[in-house]
């Protein structure tokens, strides 16, 4: 395992990946962490292998609690998960820019209330996240939300999930590409409305490039201290400050696709009586 994780090292030294370090509260253990006991992610060799023989990407963050993992699925994959993300759509609650389908409860801030098991097609994918380690199987994802964004320009503005959640989370990418931006928190910052056309250079301190098929896993600092949003564009200017890119795509763009990013934001949530309890004792 440690040789993975040097070796994931290496792949950032060799993709020239921004080296700044971020604002150094994001070093610092979380009081939030030790709080929830999140253990270090073991991401298993499995998980670093692309499912279609190529590069699978995984890197650590200047965040250091951000990683991607580049084709965790394969197309097929992609195809059925789109499938079944349609098939969905008589549960989906329309937003602006796009609609949302929840899987396995309702999130409460005392937790999960009306705990429904999730469809198989989703229960894969969670026993999969715990067979690589990256969640432990006490905390097992039960909960999975769909964002199905509407068009190129949709995106999400910055905002943190919150204390409902078990402090780490998955997303796994379909259809299109985005840039993800990590941003510090600013005094007055607004999190709700509209998404913005562009990143604030003023609180970005990490932008991230997802792909499809991508898998975006995130806890302590990036989780808990700083915001995460998407921004409404057509298409994602790439330069040497956007992670999990190679050199020669520096000084592109890359276009969204026309139908629509879809992303699964896979997480744990602890049963809304067990978290009471936990406040309780
Ligand atoms: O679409 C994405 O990748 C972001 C989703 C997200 O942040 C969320 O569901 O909380
Ligand atoms: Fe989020």
């Amino acid at each position: 395992m440690r040789a993975l994780l040097r070796k994931a090292k290496e792949k950032q030294t060799d993709r020239s990946l921004p080296r700044e370090s971020p604002a150094t509260s994001a070093e610092a253990p979380s009081a939030h962490d030790e709080e929830h006991h999140v253990e270090p992610i073991c991401i298993n060799e499995e998980a670093t292998q692309s499912a279609e023989g190529g590069d699978a990407g995984v890197f650590t963050a200047p965040i250091s609690s951000i990683r991607v993992v580049n084709d965790w699925i394969d197309r097929n994959t992609e195809s059925v998960l789109v499938r079944n993300v349609a098939r969905g759509e008589g549960r989906a609650v329309k937003l602006t820019g796009r609609s949302t389908q929840a899987y396995g409860g309702t999130v409460t801030s005392d937790g999960l209330a009306d705990q429904e098991a999730l469809p198989q097609w989703l229960q894969a994918l969670s026993d999969r996240l715990v067979a690589q380690g990256v969640y432990p199987p006490s905390h097992t994802p039960n909960h999975v939300l769909i964002n199905d964004y509407i068009s190129p320009e949709s995106g999400i503005f910055p905002h943190k999930d919150g204390a409902a959640y078990w402090p780490r989370v998955s997303i796994l990418s379909l259809s299109s590409s985005a840039v993800m931006d990590f941003h510090r928190p600013r005094s007055g910052m607004s999190t709700s409305g509209e998404c913005g056309d562009r990143p604030s250079t003023e609180t970005v301190v990490c932008r991230v490039f997802l792909p499809p098929r991508s898998l975006l896993i995130f806890d302590g600092a990036a989780y808990t201290d700083y915001l995460h949003g998407i921004c409404a564009v057509a298409a994602d200017v790439i330069d040497e400050s956007v992670l999990n890119t190679d050199p020669h795509t520096h000084g592109t763009s890359v276009a969204r696709s026309e139908s629509g990013r879809i992303s699964l934001t896979i997480r744990h949530v602890p049963p809304a009586t067990a978290k009471a309890h936990q406040l309780d004792g």
